[in-house]
């Protein structure tokens, strides 16, 4: 493989050409008895092709959701492979959404089944869950660089329950990725600050996050979008080339336990202590654990 154009810039064009709304199909139940569809494979069938061809070639970007498709079985997804050859064949960019996340061989297949070339279940891009470690996403970040196709990693999410993982804090150890510059400009200044260039560098990270926004939301998400896709072409992304910001390299990794309450419990030697969940405005009030 060799001359795919990258992810990134296909994305940048799509925008510049038709604005930057990402179409999200999320044929669930309720929505296709709004459209006077059955809740049946039929239903399903109706409800996605009339979305190719009413957004196919008209906006930047299509997401389904592989969910409302896969719950019909083998024929849900062969509904949604003719989805993603539709929107192909429209040239409108598509974004499955599976939040697909696991390792080694694992994560390798589920590579193969969303970013190689000759998969019938192919798509521009997908998303994935960084829970099992950033690093081990590297098959599909390497296979998307490979074949000019994109992954995104969640990171802060909508729903509420995602801050009791999500803003977890660790009392020294590996931390969760941050948002370049986010925790640095909370803590005192005796924390390590790496240079701003080798640690986007170092990380691959090509997300901006916009300041003064303590809570994730649907609109922030669009915003992070932006963000991504206005980077030049030659920013590093998401390939792994090193620990995620505020992650020390060679720091090594080790259980720990998030207690009901958000209470603190180290599992063992070298463990990655959990303290509380909480979300931005509390973070930036309450002491630092690490500092005292
Ligand atoms: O943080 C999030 C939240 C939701 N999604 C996916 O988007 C759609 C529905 O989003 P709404 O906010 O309910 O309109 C669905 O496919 C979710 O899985 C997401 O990707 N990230």
């Amino acid at each position: 493989m060799g001359a795919a154009q990258p992810f990134g810039p296909r994305l940048a064009a799509a925008m510049a050409e038709h604005g930057p709304l990402c179409v999200g199909i999320d044929p669930h139940a309720g929505l296709l008895g709004a459209w006077g569809l059955p809740d049946s494979v039929e239903g399903l069938e109706r409800f996605a092709a009339t979305c190719v061809e009413a957004f196919g070639g008209q906006v930047a970007c299509v997401k389904p959701q592989s969910a409302f498709f896969e719950r019909f079985g083998s024929r849900g997804v062969a509904v949604l492979e003719a989805t993603l050859a539709g929107l192909r064949d429209a040239g409108t960019l598509s974004l499955l959404d599976v939040k697909r996340g696991d390792i080694g061989s694992t994560m390798g297949a589920y590579a193969d089944a969303y970013l190689d070339e000759a998969s019938p279940l192919r798509a521009d891009a997908i998303t994935v869950s960084p829970y099992l470690g950033y690093g081990s996403l590297r098959p599909a970040l390497d296979l998307a660089a490979a074949t000019g196709r994109g992954v995104f990693v969640l990171t802060l999410t909508s729903n509420p329950e995602g801050a009791a993982v999500q803003h977890a804090r660790s009392g020294g150890l590996p931390e969760p990725a941050r948002w370049p510059g986010e925790s640095w400009r909370e803590r005192p200044s005796t924390t390590p600050r790496p240079a701003p260039a080798a640690s986007s560098a170092a990380s691959g990270s090509s997300w901006g996050r916009p300041s003064g926004r303590p809570c994730p939301t649907s609109t922030w998400t669009s915003r992070r979008w932006a963000a991504r896709c206005s980077l030049p072409a030659s920013a590093p992304r998401g390939h792994g080339r090193g620990p995620p910001p505020g992650v020390r390299p060679g720091a090594r990794p080790g259980a720990g336990v998030l207690e009901p309450g958000g209470a603190r419990r180290r599992t063992g030697r070298g463990g990655a202590a959990l303290d509380r969940p909480c979300d931005g405005r509390r973070r930036a009030q309450e002491p630092d654990p690490t500092q005292q």
